[in-house]
């Protein structure tokens, strides 16, 4: 199993239990406020959590912190930045100008300040930035909640993409079509579990 959550528990309650096999993509859908966000943020061990969490049989436990989150990337849906424009964000620039056009953004958005991009634009870059560190997995926070339709679906396109690299995607998302789309196997979350529902 790529990634093996067990007894996860934290400030959003538990203990939570999911897996995602390599090349898979988990959707997590719940009511808000249910604590989504706070489930993925203890997976990629951002805040205070217990219980068993493994990449391929590998305890976390068992690997410095910023190993593990170099694997497993999350990637919210409002994403920070810490330099003024896009590029330095951009590690490696070539893979990232590979994507740009798969996203519908232009070059030039590069050299950018951040400030200057649409929220739609900043919510692609980030998806950029985090895809070209190659994690194996990716956590994705409602990745489409700025984008339109187009924008969406060819967000979900590179996602169909990432998971034909054996990349394991957990996307929470409040769009039941785009659930519907893109989801190998689904989890609803309620106040205390997950529960796993037939696609
Ligand atoms: N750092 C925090 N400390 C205390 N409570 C928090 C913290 N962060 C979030 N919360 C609360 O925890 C609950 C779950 O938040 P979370 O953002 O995980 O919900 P969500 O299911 O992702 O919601 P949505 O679908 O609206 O994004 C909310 O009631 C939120 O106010």
């Amino acid at each position: 199993m790529l990634l093996d959550v067990s007894g996860l528990t934290g400030l959003p309650g538990g203990p939570y239990h999911f897996t995602l096999a390599a090349g898979e993509c988990v959707v997590i859908s719940g009511a808000s406020g249910i604590g989504k966000s706070l489930l993925l943020r203890m997976v990629a061990d951002l805040d205070e959590n217990h219980g068993d969490v493994s990449l391929h049989g590998v305890s976390r436990a068992s690997m410095p912190a910023p190993h593990w989150r170099r694997q497993v990337i999350y990637n919210p849906a409002e994403p920070g930045w810490w330099a003024e424009q896009v590029r330095p964000h951009m590690r490696p620039a070539e893979a990232a100008l590979a994507l740009l056009p798969r996203l519908g953004l232009q070059e030039k958005l590069l050299d950018a300040p951040v400030s200057q991009l649409s929220t739609g634009e900043r919510q692609r870059m980030a998806l950029i930035r985090a895809v070209i560190r190659e994690p194996r997995v990716l956590l994705l926070d409602e990745p489409s909640s700025a984008l339109d339709e187009a924008s969406t679906l060819r967000m979900e396109a590179l996602l169909a993409q990432l998971t034909t690299t054996g990349m394991g995607l957990v996307v929470v998302t409040h769009n039941e079509a785009q659930a519907r789309r893109i989801a190998h196997r689904r989890y609803v979350m309620t106040s205390g579990c997950l529960a796993e529902i037939i696609v």
